[in-house]
């Protein structure tokens, strides 16, 4: 968002917007950044970019340097060439790229170390404390590793390598547990070395443009609020979908499925900020108490709520796709679904008996997010007949396109100029790439400058945690229990027929497949 502090206190080139600190303070302050898994997936994928994107924007502060800490045996001069030589991110065409890049691997260390080990962390606090030369030190550990060594982390860092006379902050990465339990065993084991304050737990969706913009759309704009509500909205369908399998991530995948990867975190915290009612203010915490209110005014899932399906193997074109279960890391016999849709309802004034439609699969046709608002018909409309028998087709629909080719399109009818009464679908179409040339950052950099700034509004509090696994946790378990048998699906086809015949059941028809993309 414009006017978010910057650790600099340069937002951008043109703009600006003040940091925490005074001037002096920051130059007498350092920052670390410390990635925990540095050799892993993530780190290079997302991390790294995102911070080489944050350093080109003038947005670190002066004195900030990163460490790369992991098992693997790396020096420095290894981490360097592993991070310039896998970094692709928006900058890559930019003037300058190659220079800037020089000056920031000049800022890259490595601390090869095991997880569990207090003296491996101590060593990393004396080679931060040396580069810190004194300093106020301030101290951010990214945990990009398995959850399941989360906390053993948490207690060597905290215990050994947190700041001494500034803050520490740890991000944490999802998955947050696998239900109720196990996620509120985590956050007690965090907090026991951890205050909730130091611990922002990351949902890099909510540090998507689009995400970030739906509370601008919703309450800066009169034609659209007063809309929000049971009153002109039909249903609400909320839609993740990807052209690619688990390819190289079954083994983590298969101990997760599609409900815990995608819907319970992603596309559960898109739904919240949607139907929240108007916080008191923009600040963290008032914007997460409406969120958690709005979670806890829904209604658990059941399983007829809810259709699950798996991919397989599919050949296409002379190319042949891997099924799910063929992939060597997933058991043959895997239940896990790799698809699910969903319908979710809001015990509220504002959403009674509107459906919340959640969609979300792996291996599909298109890689594509999105947020379906579908309106109710217009009562008495005076051009009835000239939509023929179907009104459904003719009634708004806005669409935020969260990727790719972010857009906010509005679905209206209009007259065909010309002699007489035909009508047509049309697009009031807000395309970014046409309205805003410039790039957009990735969810990564906007959720890291955030946590170096200390602001929490993108980040879930453990109550919002809480209340998204009740939703989950009754569900989960009866699949599992009742080893409910996924819906097969073809590599690549638009998913299992059984999301139509959930929508249905809800008067619904998913948008994305009405043929009439924008
Ligand atoms: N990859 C992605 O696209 C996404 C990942 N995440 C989350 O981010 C975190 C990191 O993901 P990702 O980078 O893919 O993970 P990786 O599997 O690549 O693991 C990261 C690093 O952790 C170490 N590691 C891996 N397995 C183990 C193990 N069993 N025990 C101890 N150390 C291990 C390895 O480093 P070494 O051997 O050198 O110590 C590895 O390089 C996870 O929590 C994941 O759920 C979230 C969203 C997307
Ligand atoms: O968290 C996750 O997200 C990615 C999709 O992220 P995107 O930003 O590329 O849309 C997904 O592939 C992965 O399974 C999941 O863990």
């Amino acid at each position: 968002m414009d006017g978010r502090p910057s650790a600099k206190g340069i937002n951008s080139k043109e703009e600006e917007v003040s940091f925490d600190f005074s001037d002096s303070e920051e130059v007498q302050s350092t920052l670390s950044i410390t990635v925990v898994g540095a050799s892993g997936d993530l780190a290079k994928k997302k991390i790294f970019p995102a911070l080489f994107a944050l350093y080109y924007e003038d947005c670190l502060p002066e004195n900030f340097m990163i460490f790369g800490y992991a098992r693997s045996k790396l020096t420095d001069e290894e981490l360097r060439n592993m991070i310039s030589g896998t970094l692709t991110c928006r900058i890559d065409k930019r003037e300058n790229c190659e220079d800037k890049m020089e000056q920031f691997l000049k800022r890259c260390f490595y601390h090869s170390g095991q997880y569990n080990s207090e003296e491996n962390f101590a060593e990393l606090d004396m080679k931060l404390k040396e580069k810190e030369g004194g300093k106020l030190s301030n101290r951010l550990f990214y945990l990009s590793i398995p959850p399941n060594i989360f906390v053993d982390v948490v207690r060597c860092a905290s215990l050994k390598a947190s700041s001494a006379n500034g803050w520490t902050r740890v991000i944490v990465e999802k998955p947050f547990g696998r239900d109720s339990e196990s996620s509120a065993e985590l956050t007690r084991s965090l907090k026991q070395y951890l205050t909730e304050d130091q611990i922002f737990r990351i949902d890099h969706y909510l540090g998507k443009e689009l995400v970030e913009n739906l509370s601008v759309l919703r309450f800066s704009n009169l034609v659209f609020e007063p809309l929000w509500s049971r009153n002109y909205i039909r249903n609400v369908q909320l839609i993740f979908s990807e052209d690619f399998g688990t390819e190289g991530r079954g083994g983590y995948f298969d101990h997760y499925g599609i409900i815990r990867d995608i819907m319970q975190n992603h596309l559960l915290q898109i739904l919240a900020l949607f139907a929240m009612e108007t916080p008191v203010s923009l600040d963290a915490e008032d914007i997460r108490n409406e969120k958690v209110k709005v979670l806890r005014s829904m209604r658990p899932l059941q399983l007829e709520d809810v259709i699950v399906g798996q991919y397989k193997g599919h050949s296409k074109g002379g190319k042949t796709y891997q099924g799910y279960t063929d992939d060597t890391t997933v058991p043959n016999n895997s239940l896990t679904p790799t698809f699910a849709a969903a319908a979710l309802f809001i015990n509220n004034a504002r959403w009674d008996g509107v459906p919340f439609l959640m969609k979300a699969g792996k291996a599909l046709h298109t890689k594509r997010a999105e947020i379906r608002v579908q309106f109710r018909h217009v009562p008495g409309n005076l051009f009835k007949r000239n939509f023929g028998t179907d009104l459904d087709k003719a009634t708004n629909e806005l669409v935020l396109r969260v990727q790719p080719d972010e857009a906010i399109y509005l679905k209206i009818n209009n007259k065909v100029p010309g002699l007489g009464m035909r009508l047509d679908r049309s697009d009031l179409n807000l395309l970014y790439r046409a309205r805003y040339p410039r790039e957009i950052p990735d969810a990564y950099e906007r959720l890291l400058l955030d946590a170096i700034a200390g602001e929490r509004r993108l980040f879930i509090r453990s109550d919002e945690l809480d209340a998204a696994w009740s939703l989950f946790t009754p569900l989960l378990k009866d699949l599992e229990d009742k080893k409910i048998a996924p819906e097969l699906y073809p590599y690549g086809s638009r998913g299992p027929v059984g999301a139509h015949y959930l929508a249905a059941k809800y008067n619904v028809r998913w948008g994305d497949l009405s043929g009439e993309e924008s």
